[in-house]
């Protein structure tokens, strides 16, 4: 993919995901990989209005390498991409049912969410908790790589989902079905349930 073109699907995919309310204000974080330059958007973005010519380069570092100041999470943008190296895409974002389960107190934050449905256990399989540190905190930096290395989507506590994955499309497709999962679990809360069995649940994943 050339950088203009990752410069639009960028562009392109912040209007939609923000058109849908997928994330608010200026809150989330993309990015793609292209070779050892990583494109992501800049600090401070309101992702649905980003500019094409207006990105960011930082390297699998995560150092600033060209373009306009980068996102406060270049680190963990860059972690997902050294743990993963199938990864050419990340998505960050608050979504606001995938942060309220990042908010609940009792949940296993080894996998938060139970495979409710058939397109969550394909998609995204488990979903590991990390522990609170404020937006830009680098301290979380080695957990999340650790993290990255066994999954391609982990929940921030008190704070929101990041999804790796294979292609801008892909991460965003990933991170979609956590956020409809998320917004189940909540309204399913209080409420007998029946998640798929772990054997149905495995017979799906990279489906
Ligand atoms: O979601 C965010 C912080 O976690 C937004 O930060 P940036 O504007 O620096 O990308
Ligand atoms: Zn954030």
């Amino acid at each position: 993919m050339t950088r203009q073109a990752a410069a639009r699907a960028l562009t392109a995919l912040g209007a939609s995901l923000f058109s849908r309310g997928y994330t608010h204000g200026s809150t989330g974080n993309l990015s793609i990989r292209l070779g050892a330059t990583i494109l992501t958007t800049p600090t401070g973005s309101n992702l649905g209005a980003l500019d094409p010519g207006g990105l960011s380069e930082i390297t699998l570092d995560g150092e600033h390498a060209g373009g306009a100041p980068p996102t406060k999470e270049a680190f963990l943008h860059a972690a997902m991409y050294r743990a993963r190296p199938d990864a050419e895409a990340v998505v960050h974002l608050h979504s606001t049912h995938a942060v309220a389960v990042s908010c609940l107190a009792d949940v296993d934050p080894r996998d938060v969410l139970p495979p409710l449905t058939a397109y969550y256990a394909m998609r995204v399989g488990t979903l590991p908790l990390l522990p609170y540190h404020a937006p830009g905190d680098a301290a979380l930096e080695p957990l999340a790589e650790q993290a990255a290395r066994g999954h391609h989507a982990l929940l921030l506590a008190n704070h929101g989902p990041v999804v790796a994955g294979p292609g801008l499309a892909a991460a965003a497709d990933a991170m979609e079905e956590l956020e409809a999962t998320a917004r189940l679990f909540l309204l399913l809360r209080g409420q007998a349930t029946r998640p798929l069995s772990p054997e149905q649940a495995h017979a799906l994943r990279r489906r």
